[in-house]
């Protein structure tokens, strides 16, 4: 048995598992155990698993695991954790660079609120069988009415295993307008498996796509998910092409511990 001292972190209801693995003691190779930690009945419950690693050229290293396991492509509210992670842990003040699986990310703290930089977007794929942006992640974007009662669970787990996605599979998130700048969203989440309370690539693709469909007019959109409320500014500086992305929003230490693993 291998004892782990854990953080446990939340951004817009998007849980994580955050572990300081600068001494790289933890057993990365061992999926059933990230599985395990993440799991809400055997385990500390979490939609992720995210290590703090040190980095030759940046303040830290994020190595992103989902809750089935799987180290898997960026996750923005996770990104937004760790930054808080860092600050708790004082490897950053309010501003910080740090490498992700997608790259190089810039990010400034203030009390609970995260700013991050994502990743430019160069494509908004629209054609008759998806609208899709990749914000770090891959995510569909689907169009609904009366969100609140839309069967996400069902209707999102066809299109993450649909022949379109495969093998990859992929994010799904569901739109409904508030206004012109302001939407609601719910997301099926690949590695999780079901609806996740808060996605942050996926709040970010929906931005860009409201954007990009001429439906939003302002180059900061807010977007409402069922965990709280997240804020997207960008510069569209072509017709698909998106710089200086942002995603900000809380993020916030719920409770720490200290769990046994069978390494
Ligand atoms: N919750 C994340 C996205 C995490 C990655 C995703 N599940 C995938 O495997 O593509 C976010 O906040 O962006």
């Amino acid at each position: 048995m291998q004892k782990i001292t854990f953080y446990k972190y939340q951004g817009t209801g998007n849980d994580f598992v955050m572990i300081d693995n600068r001494a790289l003691f933890f057993p990365k190779e061992n999926q059933e155990a990230i599985a395990l930690l993440c799991d809400r009945r055997f385990g500390i419950g979490a939609d992720g698993l995210i290590l703090l690693e040190n980095d030759a050229i940046t303040d830290f290293r994020m190595v992103y695991y989902n809750s089935d396991g799987s180290e898997s492509t960026m996750c923005g509210n996770g990104g937004r954790c760790i930054v808080a992670f860092a600050k708790q842990l004082e490897i950053i003040k309010t501003q910080c660079t740090f490498m992700a699986v997608d790259g190089l990310h810039h990010a400034t703290i203030k009390e609970d609120e995260v700013a991050l930089q994502m990743i430019d977007v160069n494509e908004v794929r629209v054609n008759e069988h998806q609208i899709f942006v990749h914000t770090g992640s891959p995510h569909h974007i689907v169009e609904v009415n009366n969100l609140e009662s839309y069967k996400v669970f069902e209707e999102g787990k066809k299109i993450r295993y649909a022949a379109l996605y495969t093998p990859g599979g992929t994010n799904v998130n569901f739109v409904e307008a508030i206004d012109t700048n302001h939407y609601k969203v719910r997301t099926y989440e690949r590695g999780v498996e079901d609806e996740t309370f808060s996605c942050g690539t996926g709040a970010t693709a929906v931005a860009i796509a409201m954007h990009h469909l001429g439906k939003a007019t302002k180059e900061e959109i807010g977007i409402v998910v069922p965990g709280g409320s997240l804020t997207i500014s960008f510069s569209c500086v072509a017709p698909g092409i998106y710089e200086n992305v942002i995603l900000k929003g809380p993020a916030k230490k719920v409770f720490s511990g200290e769990i046994s693993i069978n390494s």
